[in-house]
């Protein structure tokens, strides 16, 4: 099956005045469709990392990245982003703060495409994001001409899910996009990523720091530790790991 992302012995050695760090240590990893990838890791062990290498953030060091089986090593976030997409942990990241929901939206309509100044509206890709928004039941349906920066943090980031998954991308770069939230809103947008991911059949990668989320949701769960995939599970290993194995992986 042709990968929609291949990681080739790929590393990153970053310079700290005289010394060398290997942040990224020679991960090979093929991603395929529909596949939902969570993530998890301590603090520093490379998960960033990785989805900046993967959305061209970051160079390579040594190694290569295939996107639908091209080689794209050397090319730019801009011309990746016509393939990804991401959602950060900062609901403040993923929207400009003084264009409204609906200028926003016409962003998200040109991602991938030449970026032009005239921002346009399109009533299909309101229509689809006020269905969404609406069964969601937070206000955000009512908010379209309000500038993004006031709304609620929960609002804001069910707007940039919406704006990154409108337009299908080949693939979802989930940056442990519920961490600022509160538990409850936490909990609905997690859900609503995954019925999104579901029915629009998006492959996905999710960075957490929620061990129940990681086994709950997706398909295989890496554990990332000292810039190294350390563990690739499959549904089956995921399915028979407790949380007791899981803090045990990271002692
Ligand atoms: N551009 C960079 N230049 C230098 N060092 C970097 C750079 N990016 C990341 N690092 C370092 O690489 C290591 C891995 O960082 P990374 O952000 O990938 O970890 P993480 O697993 O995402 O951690 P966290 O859970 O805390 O977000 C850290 O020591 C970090 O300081």
């Amino acid at each position: 099956m042709q990968a929609i992302i291949e990681l080739k012995n790929a590393s990153v050695i970053v310079e700290n005045g005289s010394e060398k760090k290997t942040i990224l240590d020679d991960v090979s990893l093929k991603i395929f469709p529909l596949d939902f990838i969570t993530i998890v890791g301590g603090n520093g062990a490379g998960k960033s990392t990785l989805f900046n290498v993967i959305s061209g953030n970051l160079s390579l060091t040594t190694g290569e990245i295939l996107i639908l089986g091209k080689n794209m090593t050397k090319k730019s976030p801009q011309v990746r982003s016509k393939f990804i997409s991401r959602v950060f942990q900062d609901p403040k990241m993923g929207t400009a703060p003084r264009m409204t929901v609906e200028e926003n939206l016409s962003i998200a309509k040109l991602r991938g495409k030449k970026r032009t100044l005239k921002i346009t509206s399109s009533k299909e890709l309101q229509e689809r994001f006020l269905t969404k928004a609406k069964a969601i039941g937070n206000g955000l349906d009512q908010r379209l001409n309000s500038p993004t920066g006031t709304l609620s943090g929960g609002q804001r980031q069910v707007l940039s899910l919406l704006m990154a998954t409108l337009q299908k991308p080949e693939l979802l770069l989930l940056d442990e996009h519920t961490a600022a939230l509160d538990p409850k809103t936490s909990k609905t947008i997690m859900s609503l990523t995954d019925d999104v991911i579901k029915t629009e059949k998006i492959t996905s990668l999710m960075i957490t720091h929620q061990m129940d989320d990681a086994l709950k949701f997706g398909n295989r769960l890496l554990v990332m530790k000292n810039g190294k995939i350390v563990r690739d599970l499959n549904s089956e290993e995921k399915t028979k790991m407790k949380l007791e194995d899981f803090y045990r992986i990271f002692e």
